[in-house]
This record gives structure tokens, sequence and C-alpha cells, in this order.
């Protein structure tokens, strides 16, 4: 054992990504997935579930009767219940819910079953953590296996060579943030960030900050239109403090991305909500920006108890979350207030831009559909 110990050890402290090393650790864990009794299949999950066994990705599974791979049950006694804050190469970070940080490998069983993931782990995800090896040092992560992964809600993923990357899982909210003065509010581009929340189907909040420099009657109707189809809408100054309770509030133990043009006051309302959050925000960020996974990791950042053990969730790829992988025939079906309309055209494959007997023009005409959220749709659609 105490050999196989120093070989995880040497690879966490030499970092990751090497064939070698990866090599190195995937037969550590091997002989710690033959340990199990599940794989020796000398027993089935408990509850009396039917079980069946299979074989995926050449190792031995069992399956229940919907057809779900049983993994097997961690021992709550010596596991604990995670966040991964980040994942670098082979290691996470994990956040335990007992306080410590904990840098981890990832079982081997779980990456054969993310045959098509091309993380089986990310930023975001609720773990369990087996500890491993010596108490370290003050200061030090410990070390540990993640022995399991929790259901996922609220992903964050893009797609490219036809395959999903997660970016970030179980976030609970977006906040855009607009400025509405220096620079000028640009409704469209809050449409833009809109349409990439529906896609997603996260929940989206618009910020509009700095509401410090305008009457804030003049944005009466602006903030109508987006609340009138539901979006939640938060003016708030970063400089005065208005409306910060509110956001607050909102964030109060989510996981939270703020994304926004630069100017608009993200750092600035971070470090309002949380003095040294920007700060820490940004050091990561150009870290990560000069390595190899710059738009594909996240990074969590957990918030102060004052905020409910919250966490920010940030990399440079949400920050231009405009437009995410969104597809021109996919956009109307982003726009709310377009939905009711779309099937009720004269073309079937009708673009809504300049066809002739469109139901979405006529609405447009009538007045049920504000004529600036179409124009922000023309542009959209027409790729501009
Ligand atoms: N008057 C006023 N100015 C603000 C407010 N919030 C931010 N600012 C100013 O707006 C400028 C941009 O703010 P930042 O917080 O750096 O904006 P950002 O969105 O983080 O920008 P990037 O880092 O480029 O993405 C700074 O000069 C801030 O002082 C506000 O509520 N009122
Ligand atoms: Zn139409």
């Amino acid at each position: 054992m105490g050999k196989k110990r120093r070989n995880v050890r040497a690879a966490f402290r030499k970092g990751h990504d090497t064939s070698k090393r990866e090599r190195g650790l995937t037969r550590h864990f091997e002989v710690h997935g033959a340990d199990s009794h599940q794989e020796r299949g000398d027993r089935v999950s408990g509850k009396g579930r039917l079980t069946r066994r299979r074989t995926v990705a050449g190792a031995e599974m069992t399956e229940d009767s919907s057809g779900q791979i049983v993994l097997p049950e961690v021992d709550r006694e010596t596991c604990v219940l995670g966040r991964v804050l980040r994942v670098q190469g082979l290691v996470s970070r994990v956040l335990g819910d007992n306080g410590r940080l904990y840098a981890c490998a990832t079982r081997q069983l779980l990456k054969q079953l993310a045959t098509n993931l091309r993380h089986v782990v990310a930023a975001g995800d609720l773990v369990w953590v087996r500890p491993e090896g010596p108490t370290p040092e003050e200061g030090l992560p410990q070390e540990g296996i993640i022995e399991r992964v929790e259901p996922r809600h609220g992903v964050l993923s893009r797609t490219s060579r036809n395959r999903q990357h997660l970016i970030a899982t179980n976030i609970d909210l977006i906040v855009v943030v607009a400025s509405v003065a220096e620079p000028r509010l640009k409704p469209n581009l809050v449409d833009r960030y809109l349409v990439t929340a529906e896609k997603t189907g996260l929940r989206p909040i618009v910020c509009l900050n700095k509401v410090d420099l305008v009457e804030p009657a003049d944005l009466v109707p602006i903030i109508g239109v987006w609340s009138q189809l539901g979006y939640e809408v938060l003016p708030v100054s970063a400089d005065t403090g208005f409306g910060l309770d509110r956001l607050r509030d909102r964030l109060r133990g989510k996981e939270t991305a703020f994304t926004g043009q630069s100017g608009v006051g993200k750092s600035s309302l971070l470090n309002a909500i949380q003095p040294g959050l920007a700060l820490r925000v940004q050091t990561v960020s150009s870290e990560s920006e000069k390595g190899r996974h710059t738009t594909t990791t996240a990074v969590l950042y957990p918030l102060g108890e004052d905020l409910g053990g919250g966490f920010l969730v940030d990399t440079p790829g949400i920050r231009s979350f405009e437009l995410w992988d969104v597809i021109p025939e996919e956009v109307a079906g982003y726009f709310r207030e377009l939905r009711p309309y779309v099937s009720k055209c004269r073309f079937p494959d009708c673009t809504h831009t300049h066809e002739d007997d469109c139901a979405v023009k006529y609405a447009v005409a009538d007045g049920w559909i504000d004529a600036r959220r179409y124009e922000s749709y023309v542009q959209i659609r027409s790729g501009e």
C-alpha cells in the first residue's frame, strides 16, 4: 500500500496530464476498483432493486430495471461530500462540507462510465470524496479520491467537434450585467444574453448597473418589457449600494455566473457584494487564460457565510456568453413572446424577417410583441 500511496502523491505533486503519469494513476485506481464488492459481482445494490450485470467500457457494471448504471454505494462514514471548485488536468480541487480542501483524483470506474462526456468531473459537481494519505500540513489540501458524482442540474456546456464539453454544473442563476450609462444601455445586447440563457435553460436575472447616473423613471419602460416576459430585472448601483441587498438576496446559497460586456461594472459589483472577491476572480482568470484550459474549465469561488455558502462561477468563456452555440433556426424559439406565433405563419420555414403573411410580423404590427425586442430578433436571426 505504501508504494501505491507514494505513486499517487508523486502524481499530485508533479501536476497533471502526461500519459505516463496518467497510466500510473490509472493502475492505482484499478487496484482500488477491484476492492469493491460490486465490481466483483458478489453483491448487488441494496433496497431490493432489480439489477442486471452488463459490461460497459470493459468493466462489469450493475444496471437497475430502468437501464441506469447503479454506482456502488459510497461509505458515508469515511467519505466526505463536497463541491468541485476546479478541475486541472487529472486533479479536482474539492471543498468538503467540513470546510477542508481536497486534491482529488477520480475513480477509474467513474471515468469508464463517462464515455461521451469529456469531463467525468466538472467544476460545480457535488461529489463524494474518500480522503487518502496522511493529514497534510496546515494550508495544504488533503489528497482524496472522487468516488461518486451526484446527479447534476444547471449544466453549462459547449459543443465542439460533436462532443459536449462540460464547463460548469449545478449553476442556479446567470446574472446578466448591463450598464445604463457609460457605456449606455444596449437592450439588444441584453437580449442576446437572454437568448443564450434560454438555450442553456438557466435562469437569468438582468442586473442594470450604474443607476446613479440616470433618472430612475427613464428605466421604467425597458424594465417593463423584460419583466412582462418573466425576466427579473434588478436596477443597482455598485457605487451607491442601491439595490445590492436584493442582489445579495438572490445569490444566497446559490451558484451564480456573472456575465456582461466589458466596463459594465461586473468587478465593481462583485467587490461591493463581497470585498476582495473580484480580485480573486481576476487573479485566477489571468492565470488560466495563459493555460491550455481557457474556455473549457470554470472556477468556483466560495462566497462568505453572510451569503449562505453560495458560489460564484467564472471562466473567460462565461463572460463572453452572448449567443453561445445558438444557430439561426433556433432563435425564434428562444424569444418567449414569439413562440405562440411561429407555427401560424404561411410558410412552415418562415424566418419571420422578410416573408409575407407572417404571424410574428402581424403580432408586432398589432402591438402584441414589443417592436424593439422584434428588432433584436431580426438582428440575431440575420447574423448581425
Ligand atoms: N457611476 C458608476 N460607475 C460605476 C458603477 N459600477 C462601476 N462603475 C465604473 O465603471 C467602470 C467599469 O467597472 P468594472 O467593474 O471594471 O467593469 P467590468 O464589467 O468588471 O469590466 P471588465 O473587467 O472589463 O469586464 C469603472 O470605472 C467603475 O468605477 C456604478 O454603479 N456607478
Ligand atoms: Zn413568420
